[in-house]
């Protein structure tokens, strides 16, 4: 399987509406997508990673998506996503619902991945919200459903899994996931420069740890004067990182082994030794 990561950057300040930014990430969709099978675009890129005073307005009404109703953030990616004809994880969006949820909001943080045809064929909505108190906890509900599943062709052959972002730091949930079978974990995010080394670190943990392929894109820029850090990356089911972006707007392109899910865990069968 042929994966393109996209490093998509964006900065405070900048006039960029959810349009113009939703043209721009399609553009680079057609661009460094075209002639890969999976393509990941990162965390509340469309309404911004930090800017959670922007996060109302910039929401979007995913209600209408299993009729083929998109929002402003998607129409543009779904078109290339069409043209390319991969399997596009659009990362994630602020989603506002008319009910609300357990804890009274509209808002969640939600993944949406379209088929080649760009219909939508899997949503994640983040578990694991992130803010202590602020940012997403305090404007946002919290997910309660795993994904996991197998995507359509020409991303098909392999469970994947989905989570975004700071759901990374709960090996539970890939635990969990595991469980069901995952063999890659897809994984948008807004991780900052601050704690870069965290996300390094974790991504090869939950790798390793799981014997599991791990394709996580990050995004670059300042976003409400917090600084991203990039390094978006591809890890092996051994943990051997097999392309790692810098810190800046860039794109990964990777071509996946599946067989080497299965080889890995032959080989060194550590999962089969678990005590539940
Ligand atoms: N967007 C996020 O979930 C940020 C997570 C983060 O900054 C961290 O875990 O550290």
């Amino acid at each position: 399987m042929k994966v393109a990561i996209i490093q998509l950057g964006y900065a405070d300040g900048s006039e960029e509406g959810v349009e113009a930014r939703a043209e721009r990430a399609a553009a680079l969709v057609r661009r460094a997508g075209a002639g890969h099978d999976l393509v990941l675009l990162p965390e509340l890129w469309s309404a911004g990673g930090f800017a959670s005073r922007e996060w109302e307005e910039r929401s979007q009404d995913l209600s209408g998506l299993a009729d083929g109703h998109l929002p402003p953030a998607l129409v543009p990616v779904a078109e290339a996503t069409r043209e390319i004809g991969a399997v596009v994880h659009t990362g994630s969006h602020v989603e506002r619902t008319a009910e609300p949820g357990e804890e009274g909001r509209h808002l969640w943080n939600t993944s949406v991945v379209l088929d080649p045809q760009g219909s939508v064929c899997a949503t994640y909505r983040k578990i694991h919200r992130f803010g202590f108190g602020g940012g997403e906890p305090k404007l946002m509900e919290a997910g309660t459903d795993l994904v996991v599943t197998e995507l359509p062709a020409p991303a098909d052959g392999v469970q994947v899994a989905l989570s975004t972002c700071y759901d990374l730091r709960f090996p539970e949930l890939y635990r969990l996931q595991l469980d069901q079978g995952a063999g890659l974990f897809l994984i948008p995010s807004a991780w900052p420069m601050a704690r870069v080394e965290h996300w390094r670190l974790l991504l090869r943990a939950r790798a390793v740890e799981n014997q599991c392929f791990v394709v996580a894109g990050n995004t670059a820029g300042t976003h409400a004067g917090v600084e991203m850090g990039g390094r978006s990356a591809v890890v092996d089911p051994s943990g051997v990182v097999l392309a790692e972006a810098g810190s800046g707007e860039e794109t990964l392109s990777v071509e996946l082994d599946l067989d080497e899910v299965e080889r890995v865990r032959d080989g060194f069968p550590v999962l089969s030794d678990r005590r539940l």
